[in-house]
C-alpha cells in the first residue's frame, strides 16, 4: 500500500485500555478520515496480535498501518512499514527486512539534514517535531515552523508533523508545509471520529 501524500496521520494509544477500546477507536479514527495508521505502544501486552487485527481494521478500510520501532514486528505482521526514531535501527536494515515496498518513515526533530540524508537512503517520508507541548512525550524537543517550510523546498517526500497537535493549531503546520499531520491525544483524549473529521477539514480548506 503507499503512502499518502496528505492528510491525517493517527498513532494509536493503547495505555490502559482492552483490545475492543483500542479496535474501536482506530475504527472511528479511520471513519473520520484518517489516511494513515501507526501502532506505537511503549507496553505492549500481546503486541503481535493487537498488530495483526489492526492490520486487517486499516486494510478494510485501505489504509496502511505502520509499526512504531519494531522492525521485526512489522517483518512478523506483514505490516505495511515502519516508523524508525534515532535509536530505533537504520533504513537499509529495514529495508532489506521489509522489502521494496514497505513504508519507511524516518524521525527528523528538527534537522533537516537529517532528513536529507534520510531520503538519500530511500525514506518514504520524514517527520518533524514536536512543535507544541506533547503530554503523549513530555520530554520530546521542540522543533521550529521554519524547519518544515525549509523541508517542503528541499525535499521531494511527505512532510509528517508532530507533536501537540490541535485541530486549532494544525493549520499553521500545513501552511508552514507539512502535508500530514501526525496525532495522539488529539484524537484519542477525544471522541474519536469527530476529532478525525476536524482534522481532515483542516486539508480541505
Ligand atoms: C510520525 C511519527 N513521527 C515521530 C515519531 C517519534 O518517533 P521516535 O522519536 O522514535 O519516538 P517514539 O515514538 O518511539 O517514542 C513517531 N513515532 N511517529
Ligand atoms: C511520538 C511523539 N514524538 C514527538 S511528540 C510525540 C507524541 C505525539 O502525541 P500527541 O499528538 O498526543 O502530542
Ligand atoms: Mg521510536
Amino acid at each position: 500500500m503507499k503512502f499518502p501524500r496528505r492528510g491525517l496521520y493517527a498513532i494509536t494509544q493503547p495505555e490502559h485500555k482492552t483490545l475492543e477500546q483500542i479496535l474501536n477507536e482506530v475504527e472511528a479514527a479511520l471513519k473520520g478520515g484518517a489516511v494513515v495508521i501507526q501502532y506505537r505502544d511503549k507496553q505492549p501486552l500481546d503486541a503481535e496480535g493487537l498488530a495483526r487485527q489492526l492490520l486487517t481494521l486499516c486494510h478494510a478500510y485501505q489504509v496502511p498501518l505502520l509499526i512504531n520501532d519494531s522492525v521485526e514486528l512489522a517483518v512478523k505482521v506483514g505490516a505495511d512499514g515502519v516508523h524508525l526514531g534515532r535509536d530505533d535501527g537504520d533504513i537499509a536494515n529495514a529495508r532489506s527486512r521489509l522489502g521494496e515496498n514497505a513504508i519507511i518513515g524516518i524521525s527528523c526533530y528538527n534537522d533537516v539534514q537529517k532528513a536529507r540524508i534520510a531520503a538519500e537512503h530511500g525514506a518514504d517520508y520524514v517527520a518533524f517535531g514536536r512543535f507544541f507541548p506533547s503530554g503523549s512525550k513530555p520530554l520530546a524537543a521542540s522543533a521550529d515552523l521554519t524547519t518544515l517550510t525549509q523541508a517542503k523546498q528541499l525535499l521531494n517526500l511527505p512532510i509528517v508533523a508532530i507533536g501537540g497537535i490541535l485541530p486549532e493549531n494544525g493549520g499553521q503546520l500545513i501552511a508552514a508545509g507539512a502535508d500530514l499531520l501526525a496525532v495522539i491525544g488529539g484524537i484519542f483524549d477525544h471522541e474519536p471520529q469527530a476529532a478525525a473529521q476536524a482534522y481532515q477539514a483542516l486539508f480541505h480548506s
